[in-house]
C-alpha cells in the first residue's frame, strides 16, 4: 500500500487541470438495454444540435465488420452531433444481420481529441442547451455501446483524449499505435472526465496510475498504455483497422475475451488500500492546488465508484459536478486553452501566407546557464547545435537518449563553422557593446539568410543591431530560465524584422515545444516589463512598514509559485540590480529606488546562490525566513526617509495582492497601448508561462477584467494620492475605466494612438523592402 501511495505524486497547480458538460435532474426511469430504442432521441434530450458539428461514417465489409469512423476535423472532437451520429450508426450496425462486430476509429490518423471544447462557451453562455444528465455517459456509452450484443473494438491512432478515450474505454477491446497519446486531461479545463473515465480508467490501469493521469492531465503513449493494460495490442497505423476487425471477429468467435471495463474489478486495490491512496491524493491536491475544487470532486467521484459501485460513481459525477462547467475556474482555463493556441496567429506575420523555412542547424553563442539551457531545448527536439561549451545534464533522460542528444552538440571556439547554420541564438551576458560586436561578426561569418536572434531579456534590439546592415534578420528569442523547462518563448520583432524571420522562429518555437508569443521591441519587452512592478511595489511596501514574508505569503496563497522576495532570491540580486538599471534609464518615473537590495549585496547577501537573501537556505532549496534581514530593512527605511504607514499594516492578504498586481496590470495596459503586445490574451499567456500567474485565474488581463477596470483605476488613483505617482493609472486604463470598456478588448477599441502604432508596425513589416531579402527558399 505504501508503495502504491508513494508512487503517486502531484506536480503543481499549473498541471492540475479539471468537469463535464452534462447536467440537470437525475433520470430515475432507467430502462433495460435490450428494450431500449436506438433511434436518435428527441432534440430536447440531445441539446441544441444546430450549434454542434461533425458526424461519424459507417462502412460494412464483406467480413461482417462495420467500421464506424469519427469525422470532425481538426481533432475529431466529439460534438453532440458526432455522438448522436455514432449512436445512430451503432444502432444500425446492431440491427443489421450482415454485421457481426464493430470497429470504431477516427479519420485522418486521429481517434479523437475529446468532447468539443468550442461548445463549452455556448453552454456557459446559455446559447447551447446541454444534453440531459447521463444521456451520453449512461444511455449511449454504457447502456448502448458497452452493453450491446455485438463486440466493439477501438482502433486508436494519433490521439484518444478526454471523451475520446472514454469512448474507447467503453469498447470491448482497444488496439493502438505505439505513439498514440491516451489521456484524460479534462482537469486542465476545470472539469472532470464526464463520460465514465473516472470509473473505467482505475479499473483498467489501477488506481494510482489513473489518479496521476487525471489529476496531472498527463497523457501516456500507446506503448505505456499497452504495458498498463489500457490497450490490448500495439500495431502500426497501416495495420491498425485491419487488425481491429480481426480482433472484433475473434471476440465474436469467443477466441478473445469480451470485456466490459466498467465492471472489471481485478485491478482495483482492496477497499482499505484504495481509501488510503485516495486520502493521500486528496491531501496532495489540497496542499498543491489549495484554490481548486475540481481535483477533489474528481477524487470523490472515483471513491464513490470504488465504494458503492461504478454506476453510483457515474451518478456522483453528474450530481456533484454540475457546477464545475459554470465555474470561474473552468471559464478561466478555457480562456487559457484558446489563448495559448491564438499566440501563433500573429498579424503582419502569420497572415501573409509565408511558409516557415527549414532550419537545419542552429548555433548558440554563450555556454552559460541560458546558453546551455537553450542548447538542451534544441537538441531534445533533434536540432544539431554548435556551442562553445555545454552543460547538458542527464537528468531524467535514459542513457540512450542522453547520448543521442549529446551527439547533436558540437563545441566550437570560433565562427568558422557558422557559415552553414540557419539560426544563431546569442546568449551571452547583458552587455550592449559585447552584443553589438557579436552581431557585427555574425553578419560577416553567417550566410545571408541566417536568422540572427538574441536572448537578451531587456536590451533594446535596435541597439544590439546598430552596427549591422542585417536589421531585417535580427529578432529576439527570449527564453526563460531554465530554458529547457520553461514553456514560454518571447519572440521580439523590431520595425525592421522581416515577417519571414518571425514565421521561421514561430516554427522553431513550436518544434521545441514552447508556447511562443510575438511582441514588439522596447526595454524589457512584454514579460519582464509587465512584471517589473511585481518586485518594485513589494519593495516600496517594505519601506512603508510591511513584512517581507507577509507579502510573499499573500502572493503564494493567491496562487503564484513564489512571492516577489522569494523570486528575487531565486533570480539573484545581481540580475535584479542590472535589470533595475535598464528600467531606471528608460522608465525613471516608474522605478522605486529602494536601497534594500544594494544594502544586502554590500554584505555579500545576494540571493539563493549565496545561501542568503531575503530568506536563508541552509538545506538545499528550502527557504527559511531570516530575522537578520530586519537590520537591512531598518537601514533602508531610514535612507528612504519614510515612516511606517499604519493603514498599510492593517491590510488583508487580499488587499496586499491587489496592491502588488494592480501595478502589474497598469504596466500591462501600457504594453498593450503601445502595441508591444498585439492582443491582451498574449499577455495572459505570458503571465502564466513566464511568471507563473495561476492559470485558473485566466491570466493577468483576463483576471483584471474580472475585477473591473474602474475598480482597479480608482484604487490606483487612491494609492497615487497617498503614496505618490508610482501608482498613477495610465491613460489606457483611465480611458477604459471611464467608458466602461473591458481592458481585454483590443485593438478594436484601443486608444487611437495605440491602434495607430500597431497599424504602423504591421504595415512596416508587410512593406519592408528587405523582407524579400530573407524570404527566398534555401
Ligand atoms: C466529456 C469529456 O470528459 C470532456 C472532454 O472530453 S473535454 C476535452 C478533453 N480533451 C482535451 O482536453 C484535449 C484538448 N486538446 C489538446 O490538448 C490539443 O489540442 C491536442 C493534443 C488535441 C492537439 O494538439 P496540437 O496538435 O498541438 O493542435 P492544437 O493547435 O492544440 O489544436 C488544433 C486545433 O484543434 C482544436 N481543438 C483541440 N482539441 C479540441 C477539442 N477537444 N474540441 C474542439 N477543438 C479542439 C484547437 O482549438 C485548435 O483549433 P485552431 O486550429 O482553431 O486553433
Amino acid at each position: 500500500m505504501v508503495t502504491a501511495v508513494s508512487r503517486y505524486k502531484l506536480r503543481s497547480e499549473l498541471d492540475i487541470a479539471c468537469k463535464l458538460p452534462i447536467h440537470s435532474e437525475r433520470d430515475s426511469g432507467r430502462d433495460d438495454v435490450s428494450t431500449r430504442s436506438l433511434e436518435p432521441p428527441p432534440e430536447r434530450a440531445a441539446g441544441a444540435m444546430a450549434a454542434t458539428k461533425g458526424r461519424t461514417q459507417m462502412e460494412v465489409g464483406v467480413d461482417g465488420v462495420a467500421v464506424i469512423t469519427v469525422c470532425n476535423p481538426p481533432v475529431n472532437s466529439l460534438s453532440v452531433d458526432v455522438l448522436l451520429s455514432l449512436r445512430e450508426n451503432y444502432g444500425e450496425a446492431l440491427r443489421r444481420n450482415d454485421v457481426k462486430a464493430i470497429v470504431v476509429t477516427g479519420k485522418g490518423g486521429k481517434f479523437s481529441g475529446g468532447f468539443d471544447i468550442t461548445s463549452f462557451g455556448g453552454v456557459q453562455g446559455g446559447k447551447i442547451e446541454q444534453p440531459k444528465v447521463g444521456y451520453i455517459s449512461i444511455d449511449i456509452l454504457t447502456d448502448t455501446l458497452e452493453a450491446a450484443t455485438k463486440p466493439l473494438v477501438a482502433a486508436i491512432d494519433g490521439l484518444a483524449l478526454g471523451g475520446g478515450l472514454e469512448v474507447a474505454m467503453a469498447c470491448h477491446a482497444r488496439i493502438s499505435t505505439p505513439t498514440a497519446q491516451l489521456g484524460l486531461p479534462e482537469l486542465q479545463l476545470g472539469i472532470i472526465p464526464g463520460f465514465g473515465g473516472t470509473q473505467r480508467l482505475p479499473r483498467l490501469v489501477e488506481l494510482t496510475k489513473s489518479l496521476e493521469m487525471m489529476l496531472l492531465s498527463k497523457p501516456i503513449k500507446g506503448e505505456e498504455a499497452h504495458q498498463l493494460g489500457l490497450v490490448d495490442s500495439l500495431l502500426s497505423s497501416d495495420d491498425l483497422v485491419h487488425t481491429a476487425r480481426r480482433w472484433a471477429l475473434d471476440i465474436c468467435e469467443l477466441k478473445r475475451p469480451w470485456i466490459k471495463s466498467l465492471y472489471k474489478t481485478d485491478k482495483l486495490e482492496p477497499l482499505g488500500e484504495a481509501r488510503e491512496i485516495l486520502k493521500f491524493a486528496r491531501a496532495q491536491a489540497r496542499r498543491q492546488a489549495a484554490n481548486l475544487e475540481h481535483p477533489l470532486v474528481c477524487i470523490d467521484a472515483i471513491e464513490e465508484g470504488i465504494v458503492s459501485g461504478p454506476r453510483a460513481g457515474l451518478w456522483k459525477v453528474f450530481n456533484s459536478t454540475c457546477g464545475l462547467l459554470f465555474s470561474d475556474t473552468c471559464k478561466n482555463l478555457l480562456h487559457v486553452f484558446f489563448s495559448q493556441r491564438a499566440t501563433s496567429k500573429v498579424p503582419g506575420a502569420t497572415d501573409l501566407g509565408l511558409t516557415p523555412r527549414k532550419i537545419t542547424k542552429v548555433a548558440i553563442l554563450g555556454g552559460g546557464l541560458m546558453g546551455s539551457g537553450i542548447a538542451t531545448a534544441m537538441i531534445l527536439s533533434n536540432y544539431p547545435v554548435l556551442l562553445k561549451e555545454s552543460r547538458v545534464r542527464k537528468g531524467k533522460m535514459t542513457e540512450e537518449r542522453y547520448e543521442k542528444a549529446l551527439s547533436l552538440v558540437t563545441g566550437v571556439l570560433d565562427y568558422e563553422r557558422f557559415k552553414d547554420v540557419d539560426l544563431v541564438i546569442e546568449a551571452v551576458i547583458e552587455n550592449v557593446k559585447l552584443k553589438q560586436q557579436i552581431f557585427a561578426d555574425l553578419e560577416k561569418y553567417c550566410h545571408s539568410h541566417c536568422v540572427l536572434a538574441t536572448n537578451t531579456s531587456t536590451i533594446d534590439l535596435n541597439l544590439i543591431g546598430e552596427k549591422t546592415k542585417s536589421k531585417d534578420r535580427i529578432v529576439g528569442a527570449h527564453f526563460f530560465s531554465p530554458a529547457h523547462v520553461m514553456r514560454l518563448l518571447e519572440i521580439v520583432r523590431t520595425q525592421h524584422t522581416s515577417p519571414q524571420v518571425v514565421v521561421d522562429l514561430l516554427d522553431v518555437g513550436n518544434k521545441i515545444k514552447k508556447t511562443p508569443i510575438v511582441v514588439g521591441n522596447c526595454t524589457g519587452f512584454a514579460v519582464n516589463r509587465m512584471f517589473f512592478p511585481y518586485t518594485q511595489s513589494a519593495l516600496l511596501f517594505v519601506d512603508l512598514g510591511m513584512d517581507v514574508y507577509k507579502i510573499d505569503r499573500a502572493c503564494t496563497k493567491f496562487g503564484m509559485p513564489m512571492g516577489p522576495f522569494r523570486l528575487a532570491d531565486l533570480v539573484g540580486f545581481g540580475v535584479a540590480v542590472a535589470t533595475g538599471m535598464q528600467y531606471l534609464e528608460n522608465f525613471q518615473e516608474r522605478v522605486y529606488k529602494s536601497m534594500l537590495i544594494p544594502l544586502m549585496m554590500e554584505d555579500k547577501r545576494t540571493g539563493e546562490a549565496s545561501r542568503k537573501g531575503f530568506y536563508k537556505y541552509e538545506d538545499k532549496r528550502k527557504a527559511t525566513p531570516d530575522p537578520e534581514i530586519m537590520e537591512y530593512i531598518e537601514k533602508s527605511r531610514s535612507m528612504a526617509g519614510v515612516k511606517p504607514d499604519t493603514e498599510l499594516l492593517k491590510l488583508s492578504e487580499k488587499d496586499i495582492v491587489s496592491m502588488v498586481f494592480f501595478l502589474v496590470i497598469n504596466e500591462a495596459c501600457r504594453v498593450l497601448d503601445e502595441g508591444i503586445a498585439v492582443k491582451a490574451s498574449d499577455l495572459d499567456i505570458a503571465s502564466i508561462f513566464g511568471m507563473g500567474f495561476p492559470p485558473y485565474r485566466g491570466g493577468i488581463m483576463f483576471w483584471a477584467d474580472f475585477i473591473g477596470a474602474k475598480y482597479i483605476h480608482d484604487k490606483l488613483e487612491e494609492w497615487a494620492k497617498r503614496y505618490g505617482d508610482f501608482f498613477k493609472p495610465c491613460s489606457y486604463l483611465a480611458e477604459r475605466a471611464a467608458k466602461g470598456i473591458p481592458l481585454t478588448r483590443f485593438p478594436s477599441s484601443a486608444s487611437a494612438s495605440g491602434r495607430l502604432r500597431l497599424l504602423a508596425l504591421c504595415l512596416r513589416l508587410c512593406a519592408s523592402p528587405s523582407s524579400s531579402h530573407v524570404s527566398g527558399e534555401r
